[in-house]
């Protein structure tokens, strides 16, 4: 059984000329509403068709609002303020399942307190501090040009209930954009919205789908509207995603609230917090000034499928071993940086790299252990809400966990190392039998 407010939307929707097949939207625990296979549903068949007439853009705010404000505001921050300003009653049916102000609090760091945010690991405070910087401007914008508390909110009786335009209600407005929009490029809105980022509408209804890494139904753009094709088979009753793209967990958390249990194939750990410091001791700051002109400054990262590091973490503790000055070994990083990464001779220092990285993945250890501790401490002195906490706890110990398989499959291709070189030692004993150890 559907809930009323869920079926006043269909109804709304299928106004619109919505058309879904073979999946409806249902409250799944713990993600607020999904999409669910209502039969089997086969791969290559569309289960949702979204006609244009339906989308909100900027095409569909009023000119009242959408000329009224400076031209440098967002459209991102245009149809947040069509949100909070509509007053026609046309999208109540879609206003009503959207998330409530107390949904988007458990979620969103932006809405965390401080103490909270300050504990976000280094990607995600990253992306927090240039989502507030966008935030601010539309804001600032928006307050210009209506005032804060322009429109009266009536109740049920057309009694005022207070101010309409407050700060609070725009920033849920805007993380609901923020979390709810599709790219939407049509040859119009390419010839008249240089950023890419401003290319985009918010659909009724394909805004209940969630997001999945690892699969999903495809969706797809042409100039009758959005359509969405199922992946693969969904058995009756599956949940049916769609990918919101290839994000790691961070990015999950600041843009849409909340990360992947598992299966995140995207996922990856930032070892900034750790490795930046080691580059900052030398003197005069010569690595980081190093690191800066090539372009290799910060964004060290490891995921399950390379323990060792990303290049850039590579360039970075290829660098950190050249030492302050070593000219001769800083040629040879250099020709490693300007050859893409190909190493003539991988091999050479490997093992002091590895040492290093390790070192760096027990660093990172111990900082997400201390996090967790403080995060545990701060629900003691009731900062925050438990959600906001268990949230940012699931963040660490996910953290936790991809640091301590990335370091154990570097001990263990140490061992098997070792455990060739042994064998290798064995067999150049049997040849030269007076040598001790064939390396080291
Ligand atoms: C486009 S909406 C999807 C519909 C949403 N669940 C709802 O109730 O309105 C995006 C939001 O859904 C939630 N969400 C999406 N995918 C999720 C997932 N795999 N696990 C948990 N929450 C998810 C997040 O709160 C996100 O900000």
């Amino acid at each position: 059984m559907q809930d009323e407010t869920l079926q006043d939307l269909l109804r709304y929707a299928a106004r619109q000329g919505v058309q879904l097949t073979g999946i409806t939207p249902r409250r799944l625990p713990g993600r607020g509403y999904g999409m669910v296979a209502t039969c089997d549903v086969l791969e290559g068949e569309t289960v949702l068709a979204v006609p244009t007439r339906a989308l909100r853009t900027l095409a569909t705010v009023p000119k009242a609002i959408s000329r009224t404000l400076d031209r440098d505001v967002s459209v991102h921050g245009i149809l947040a303020a069509h949100l909070v300003l509509d007053d026609t009653g046309d999208y109540a049916a879609w206003d009503a399942v959207l998330p409530t102000p107390d949904d988007l609090e458990a979620g969103m760091p932006l809405l965390w307190p401080t103490k909270l945010r300050e504990l976000l690991p280094t990607p995600a405070r990253n992306a927090l501090q240039r989502q507030q910087t966008k935030l601010n401007a539309d804001w600032e914008a928006v307050k210009a040009a209506f005032g804060e508390g322009k429109g009266k909110e009536t109740n049920g009786d057309g009694n005022d209930t207070g101010e309409k335009l407050t700060k609070s209600k725009y920033v849920r407005a805007w993380l609901l954009v923020n979390s709810r929009t599709f790219y939407y490029t049509t040859p119009r809105s390419e010839a008249t919205l240089p950023s890419h980022d401003d290319r985009i509408a918010m659909q009724p209804v394909a805004d209940l789908f969630n997001h999945a890494a690892d699969r999903g139904c495809k969706a797809a753009y042409a100039a009758q509207g959005f359509s969405f094709v199922a992946d693969r088979l969904y058995k009756e009753g599956d949940e049916v995603p769609i990918s919101y793209g290839a994000h790691a967990n961070d990015a999950l958390l600041v843009e849409y609230g909340f990360v992947l249990a598992d299966n995140n194939r995207w996922d990856e750990v930032s070892l900034d917090a750790v490795l930046v410091p080691k580059l900052s001791s030398s003197p005069q700051d010569i690595i980081r000034e190093d690191l800066e002109t090539a372009g290799f400054w910060g964004n060290y990262m490891i995921d399950a499928a390379t323990p060792g590091g990303c290049y850039r973490t590579q360039v970075a503790l290829r660098r950190l071993l050249c030492g302050g000055t070593g000219a001769a070994k800083r040629t040879v990083w250099l020709q490693f940086v300007e050859g893409g990464g190909d190493d003539e001779d991988e091999e050479e220092g490997k093992e002091e790299r590895e040492e290093l990285l390790l070192e760096c993945l027990d660093d990172m250890a111990e900082l997400a252990h201390k996090t967790l501790t403080k995060i545990e401490r701060l629900g003691k002195s009731n900062v925050g809400t438990e959600s906001q906490r268990n949230l940012l706890a699931l963040r660490w110990r996910q953290i936790e966990a991809m640091v301590a398989q990335a370091a154990k499959k570097l001990r263990e291709g140490e061992d098997e190392e070792e455990g060739d070189d042994r064998k290798e030692a064995k067999e150049e004993k049997k040849e030269k039998p007076k040598k001790k150890e064939a390396r080291k």
